[in-house]
């Protein structure tokens, strides 16, 4: 076989040795010898992205995948010879990929032909959602004056243009509802008081009450959703005006997306889908930002006509780590939502008086425009840390602003590390530490788990000096000693792969202790409450959960964030991580970083190639 050695890619070193990719590239140059040389790193080269997070190669934007391109075409050579290989298709944008083509060039984007699939698949499901009304609501005026009362006694600002109002308004004439803003927006605050409307609607029609389910992408953020739904709704509990049979009719539990779709042992595909669609009348997903796109296209699908669809999430959060950015695409798509679209604002007059319309002005050419309300105002109070000025900063990404805020060092909770790049250092180690070694004095299982989010070290890499894998294991060390036992008392751990078997997810924090009769079990909470246990050598795959990535982090909160840089720019840093890092802490925030680390994240944005915002523009033509 002639030597492929002109193929060797420099790649990104994130990605380098990903076998895979180079396979695919290598099967298409077996299978022909007369594939072109183009084809073949196209070919490759997508693969690669996928693994990265893109959907799609950009032939404009290789540099985003790899660092020296100086070996690749051209983009518009390149294109042609795509476009002449056997093994490119080249459908119209809503006409699926015939099957013998493993890749799809559409414009500038060469697909792996499943990822393109999912794209299209999903545009078309949005739009499928986004285009009919809830079934069996006709909404009558009659309807919106029996509802009336109870709108007003769950939004009494609904008049003076409180968006949460707006956006549970809008909920009761839309499939497809997207509901944006930061944290502390009040995003679930909204989605129960939205739930007992769309309840009290149903019962107010001689209907049953809705089947909701609740979901998010992590078994963790499905517990943070179910317990600040909870505590919404107990606001609520007495309160003129709200019937309590209302209440007691939202569910208590949210799950996976993975559990509600329900996997199939073995197979990429869900028991639920197009053909045997969820039971549910209303869906609500929470940190959609961390759905990815063939998770989300299967999720879509697989709503029923008719049914509701509420996507909730901060779109300024890092994207998913799969294939993704879905999230940023449909709110490109819906336009800013910062009004009631002109069709709903005169038929929800009698619950929001007159609301402000987009009026003339909209951006009506949206393909999902009318289908999104952004919350800004941030109602979560702290007393002990002012997080507001620096995340805001992060994240419009104006490093002045947020160097000028970190080296002021008037934010309470917020302290600044200026080029402290080893954490277990004099100047921090003890404040670090203190935590987990008040973890390690616990014997209570409960009682450990509920102090395991006390504090986190959150990274942007995983390998490296201010890396999680180094950093977990020195602090381990620091702990426990070198002589340690590798699941000694008082170690957390992190689930890094979803077990079914076991009941345990990626994301799933668990704690190490040491029983009466001195074996040592990993300890995970419970879906009912309680906590389960399991011989450490049973667990499926996992690592120490100290320091983690940020992106590991996602849908999780702690009491105190040490948000560790690293010393050398690198591509993954970008305000995103920044913002999302920074948005996890509940009391205390350190940043251990340099300036010149600061303002190279913040100069970034988290790029990932994605045609879906592009083919919701062409599906609406
Ligand atoms: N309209 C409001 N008036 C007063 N307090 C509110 C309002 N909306 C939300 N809050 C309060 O603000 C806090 C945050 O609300 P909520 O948990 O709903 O926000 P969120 O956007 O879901 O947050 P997260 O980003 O954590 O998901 C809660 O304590 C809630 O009670």
């Amino acid at each position: 076989m002639k030597p492929r050695a002109d193929q060797q890619l420099r790649l990104h070193a994130e990605a380098s040795g990903r076998v895979v990719d180079r396979a695919l590239a290598q099967t298409l140059w077996r299978l022909d010898p007369a594939t072109a040389d183009a084809v073949v790193k196209g070919a490759e080269l997508a693969s690669l992205a996928v693994g990265l997070g893109h959907a799609a190669l950009d032939l404009q934007r290789p540099q985003l995948l790899v660092d020296s391109f100086d070996e690749l075409p051209q983009p518009t050579p390149w294109r042609e010879a795509l476009r002449a290989s056997r093994w490119v298709a080249t459908p119209e944008a809503h006409e699926a990929a015939p099957g013998a083509a493993p890749l799809v060039l559409e414009g500038d984007l060469l697909y792996l032909r499943r990822y393109r699939e999912y794209e299209r698949r999903l545009a078309a499901g949005l739009r499928r959602l986004a285009a009919q009304p809830p079934a069996a609501q006709d909404l009558t005026a009659h309807d919106l004056a029996a509802l009336a009362p109870l709108f007003a006694a769950l939004f009494p600002q609904a008049h003076e243009g409180d968006a949460q109002a707006r956006a549970a308004a809008l909920a009761l004439t839309r499939s497809l509802l997207l509901i944006t803003g930061g944290p502390g927006t009040g995003k679930t605050t909204t989605i129960a008081r939205l739930l007992l409307l769309l309840i009290a609607q149903a019962v107010h029609a001689g209907r049953e009450a809705p089947r909701i389910a609740l979901a998010a992408p992590t078994g963790r953020a499905a517990d943070r959703m179910a317990a600040a739904l909870q505590r919404a709704l107990l606001q609520l509990r007495g309160q003129a005006g709200i019937d309590a049979a209302l209440l007691d009719a939202v569910p208590h539990e949210a799950r996976t997306l993975h559990r509600l779709l329900g996997t199939i042992p073995g197979s990429p595909r869900f028991r639920h889908d197009a053909m045997q669609p969820l039971a549910h009348e209303v869906i609500v997903v929470d940190e959609a930002s961390m759905v990815d796109l063939p998770l989300m296209c299967k999720l879509v699908e697989a709503v029923r006509d008719g049914a509701r669809l509420i996507l909730l999430g901060d779109a300024d959060q890092l994207p998913s780590v799969e294939a993704g950015d879905v999230l940023a695409a449909i709110v490109d798509a819906s336009g800013a939502g910062d009004a009631l679209p002109d069709d709903a604002a005169p038929l929800l007059a009698p619950l929001l008086g007159a609301a402000p319309a987009e009026g003339h002005a909209a951006t009506t050419a949206a393909p999902l425009h009318g289908h999104r309300i952004h919350l800004r105002r941030g109602y979560r109070q702290s007393q002990s840390l002012d997080l507001a000025p620096l995340a805001d900063a992060a994240r419009r990404g104006d490093a002045a602003q947020a160097l000028a805020l970190l080296q002021d060092g008037a934010l309470s909770g917020v302290q600044y590390h200026a080029d402290r790049f080893d954490l277990l250092a004099a100047a921090t180690r003890e404040a670090l530490l203190a935590p987990w070694r008040e973890l390690a004095a616990q014997a209570n299982p409960a009682a450990a788990l509920a102090l395991a989010d006390r504090a986190r070290v959150l990274t942007a890499l995983r390998e490296g000096p201010q890396g999680a894998i180094q950093l977990n294991a020195r602090i381990e060390e620091a702990l426990a000693g070198a002589q340690r036992e590798a699941y000694f008392h008082g170690r957390l751990l992190l689930v890094t792969e979803n077990s079914y078997r076991h009941g345990l997810f990626n994301g799933d924090i668990g704690v190490c202790l040491r029983d009466a009769g001195g074996a040592i079990v990993a300890w995970f909470a419970a879906a009912d409450g309680g906590v389960r246990g399991f011989h450490p050598a049973a667990l499926p795959a996992h690592g120490g959960a100290f320091a983690m990535t940020v992106h590991k982090a996602q849908g999780s909160e702690y009491d105190t964030v040490w948000l560790q840089l690293p010393k050398q720019d690198a591509r993954t840093l970008s305000r995103e991580l920044v913002y999302t890092a920074l948005t996890r802490a509940r009391h205390a925030v350190h940043v251990c970083a340099s300036d010149m680390i600061v303002r190279a994240a913040l100069s970034r944005h988290a790029q990932r190639v994605s045609g879906l915002a592009w083919r919701l523009r062409q599906s609406a033509r």
